[in-house]
């Protein structure tokens, strides 16, 4: 069953719940919706795709963008974008202006957060306020948690990510010496929600599965009914939200298991004070000594239950992506493994300098992300008030403006077979003379944008990384892979999302030399 299908299925299992009354009192309020954002389509003055004549013709094109997003940015691209011209695309919820022009790409992420507002546009698109918290927005201190706590102690959580990694790759695979099939995602989406809550919960939270599937369920309702929220005008929504924000019943189940946590840890600040040195180094331990006074328990699990949005799909698809490109590409493992190997050799070991060293690695991490990237537009800001660009482009109060991030990573003009992926292509790259850091993974600018760049990019994107790094070089070292059939399974383009085919099996078999790999007998383990 494809995404779409899950989603339409969704929806349509939650309308058929409901009571006559309501299915027509939601019909009557999604013609207001659809007659506010008629009115509101006609203010911008810019080319538009994908749009036909008529009356119907705007909200017709706002269905086809949930389903058909990545043709219908690739036609604005190179009608308009191309030549400089700012156009706009419907989508279910609102016009949106797309950039491509580099000069106005900066210039939009450089507009003042009271004019062009990243953090409203954000709340908007998951309807924050209903699937998560009003918390959330009023207070963002999770991002200074993960800049500062997570990114600066990269170093010293190191050896954590690589043993829940490790284990659970293990736990959950059995592979042996005959080529062995292998559910990828659901062993991607198992090893990246228990290494990522080894940082946020620990042990042996961490490896609970009622809390991990309860994290994962929460992921999924919340973006499921913030999508569906976020089509209804402002005024709907908080009648809308009573159907759709399915949050409790995975929120009820979290706060059991992490409650107590922050409930013991607030005892004992409160018993030791500052005598207490050797506080616990994680995201409940962050969230505790980030949160404003008075921040309320459920809150505070709300915060823990955000990280976990924030941060496990987007790795999941990720690390699939690279996977499914590097399977599809079998000649790119020996070089990387011979890389990985001597890297550690002359390192001594595994540290983050000799991950950051992997520049094989690091390039074909990133060409999967510029090939494959988890969203394909980025950047987004919302006008908080009518604006008038530098190129005289005009938006009006409430428009969102963005970058479309597929169609540049795809553009020929910028990199050369743009369409073809091509894992050291960076890694050449970086050869020549002042690019050496300019294209690492994690470095952004207006021609890479899957981590979007600027002030806003996104800043779990250094310990995004360093999993991703361990996750292939551990796979990379232990096992050769390949897809039966040698074919990689195709992307999926859904509204904003690019996503990985989440059934397809790969074929592992272990390597003879894997015991006596250097490089894998110092694995750093707990
Ligand atoms: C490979 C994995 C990841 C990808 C591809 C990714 C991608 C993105 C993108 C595209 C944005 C929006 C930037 C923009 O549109 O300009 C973003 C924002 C964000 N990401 Fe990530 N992300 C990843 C991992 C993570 C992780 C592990 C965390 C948390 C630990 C995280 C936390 C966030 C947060 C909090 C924001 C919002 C930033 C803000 O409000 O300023 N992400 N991410």
């Amino acid at each position: 069953m494809s995404v779409e299908q899950i989603e339409i299925n969704g929806l349509v299992a939650a309308l058929l719940k409901l009571e006559p009354w309501q299915l027509a009192a939601l019909g009557g309020l999604g013609f207001i919706a659809y007659c506010v954002y008629y009115h509101q389509s006609r203010k911008i003055d810019l080319p538009s795709v994908g749009i036909e004549p008529g009356i119907f013709g705007p909200w017709k094109a706002a269905i086809n963008f949930v389903h058909n997003s990545d043709a219908l940015i690739k036609e604005g691209y190179y009608k308009y974008g191309k030549k400089g011209q700012a156009f706009k695309v419907a989508t279910p919820a609102r016009y949106m202006v797309l950039f491509s022009d580099p000069k106005m790409i900066k210039e939009l992420w450089q507009t003042d957060e009271s004019i062009m507002s990243f953090a409203k546009a954000g709340q908007e698109r998951i309807a924050s306020d209903y699937t998560l918290s009003r918390d959330l927005g009023a207070h963002p201190y999770h991002i200074e948690i993960i800049l500062k706590n997570l990114t600066n102690r990269l170093s010293s959580i190191l050896p954590e990510v690589f043993d829940e990694l490790i284990k659970s790759f293990e736990d959950n695979t059995s592979i042996t010496s005959a080529w062995t099939p292998v559910h990828n995602f659901s062993v991607m989406l198992k090893c990246i929600s228990r290494t990522t809550n080894r940082l946020f919960v620990g042990l042996p939270l961490c490896r609970n599965e009622d809390y991990l599937n309860h994290c994962i369920e929460f992921a999924t309702a919340a973006s499921r009914g913030g999508a569906t929220i976020d089509m209804f005008p402002f005024f709907m929504q908080p009648l809308v939200a009573k159907f759709f924000a399915n949050r409790d019943k995975a929120l009820a189940k979290v706060i059991a298991h992490v409650g107590p946590l922050f409930v013991e840890r607030q005892k004992k600040m409160k018993e030791l004070g500052e005598a207490w040195t050797d506080r616990p180094n994680d995201a409940v331990q962050w969230i505790l000594e980030a949160a404003p006074p008075g921040t309320n328990l459920k809150d505070m699990c709300l915060r823990i239950l955000f990280l976990n949005f924030a941060a496990i799909h987007t790795t999941s698809f990720s690390v699939l992506q690279v996977l499914y490109d590097l399977a599809a590409h079998p000649e790119y493992q020996e070089p990387l493994r011979q890389e990985i190997e001597a890297v550690v050799t002359q390192f001594g070991g595994w540290t983050k300098q000799a991950l950051t060293a992997m520049k094989k690695l690091d390039s074909v991490l990133r060409e999967s992300q510029r090939t494959s990237g988890v969203t394909i537009l980025t950047g987004m800001r919302k006008a908080m008030k009518n604006h008038t660009f530098s190129d005289g482009t005009r938006v009006p109060k409430g428009t969102w403006v963005l970058a479309p991030t597929l169609a540049i990573h795809g553009d020929k003009d910028i990199y050369e077979d743009g369409l073809k992926w091509e894992g050291f292509r960076f890694s050449k790259m970086r050869e020549q003379p002042g690019q050496e850091a300019k294209l690492q993974m994690v470095s952004g600018s207006t021609e890479y944008l899957a981590f979007g760049t600027g002030k806003h990019a996104c800043p779990g994107r250094f310990f995004a990384a360093n999993e991703l790094k361990v996750l292939v070089a551990y796979i990379v070292l232990n096992y050769e892979f390949k897809f039966e059939d040698g074919k990689r399974p195709e992307n999926k383009y859904y509204a904003y999302s690019c996503v990985p085919d989440l059934k397809a099996e790969m074929m592992y078999r272990e390597r003879g030399d894997r015991h006596q790999s250097f490089a894998n007998n110092c694995l750093p383990r707990d």
